[in-house]
């Protein structure tokens, strides 16, 4: 699909302001070294590598020691916002405010993990194209393919209370593409952070369906300390 909007701009955001808590490193998890260099750096170098991507803009908390070093002033493409909240949807909504006057009516956001190391200039193609004009936007993601289980606590400790049927059921990945207008307000009208753990869930409370374009195994949000070596393997083997 084409972009029949010549003028139209990509702009990449990355939420990178969270702690790790469940990597439980010793610094937060977008800083750990994957395959050769701070996880952080890959996402970046996918997003100044990709023709589509006018420019990046990378989100971390106030008081970050590790930015500096991994992201040095003046890389070209790149800006770091000082500006990281509590919540990931904070993050996201704090940068957005911060780059309100580089913005255009007609530009389009990708928001992306920075915890997604395996991002690759084709799979941004692939979101852009896929979504074309469509003014919900969309997102990567990837069918579920193993069955679903609904837990439940017993006396056995956690079990299958029930199974939730999987067709139609997809795991969201990142990017999440949308116009810098309708992610600025639906974000801003979010009421409940904690409800919304990805952009798209805040589109469709404006009831909006964005598009999901199937992703790629590779671009795993890592999160747990296994998760390392499977991007690793990722990166190793290449797009
Ligand atoms: N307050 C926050 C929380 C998360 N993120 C970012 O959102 C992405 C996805 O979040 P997640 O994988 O949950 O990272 P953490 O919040 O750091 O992990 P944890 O939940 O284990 O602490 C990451 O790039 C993370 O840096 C952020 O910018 N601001
Ligand atoms: C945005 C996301 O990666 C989509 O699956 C996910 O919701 C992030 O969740 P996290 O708890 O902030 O890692």
């Amino acid at each position: 699909m084409t972009d029949t909007n010549p003028t139209r701009r990509y702009v990449a955001l990355l939420p990178a302001a969270g702690v790790g808590a469940r990597m439980a490193a010793g610094c937060p998890k977008q800083y750990l070294t994957v395959a050769g260099q701070p996880m952080l750096r890959h996402a970046v170098e996918a997003f100044r590598a990709s023709a589509l991507i006018s420019h990046t803009y990378v989100v971390v908390s106030a008081a970050d020691g590790y930015i500096d070093e991994v992201l040095p002033a003046g890389l070209a493409g790149v800006t770091v916002l000082r500006c990281g909240g509590a919540t990931r949807m904070d993050s996201v909504l704090n940068g957005l405010r911060a780059i309100q006057r580089e913005m255009a009516e007609s530009d389009m956001v990708l928001v992306h993990d920075a915890a997604r190391p395996g991002l690759t200039p084709t799979l941004i193609a692939r979101l852009i194209d896929g979504v074309g004009d469509d003014a919900a936007g969309g997102l990567l993601a990837l069918p579920v393919v193993d069955t679903v289980k609904r837990s439940a606590p017993s006396a056995q400790g956690v079990c299958s209370a029930a199974t939730i049927p999987r067709n139609g059921m997809w795991l969201a990945q990142t990017p999440q593409m949308f116009s810098y207008q309708l992610l600025l307000r639906a974000l801003g009208r979010a009421t409940d952070p904690d409800a919304i753990t990805d952009d798209a869930s805040a589109v469709e409370l404006l009831g909006l369906t964005p598009r999901l374009i199937e992703g790629h195994p590779r671009n795993l949000k890592v999160t747990l300390p296994a998760d390392i070596r499977i991007a690793e393997m990722y990166l190793a083997a290449g797009e």
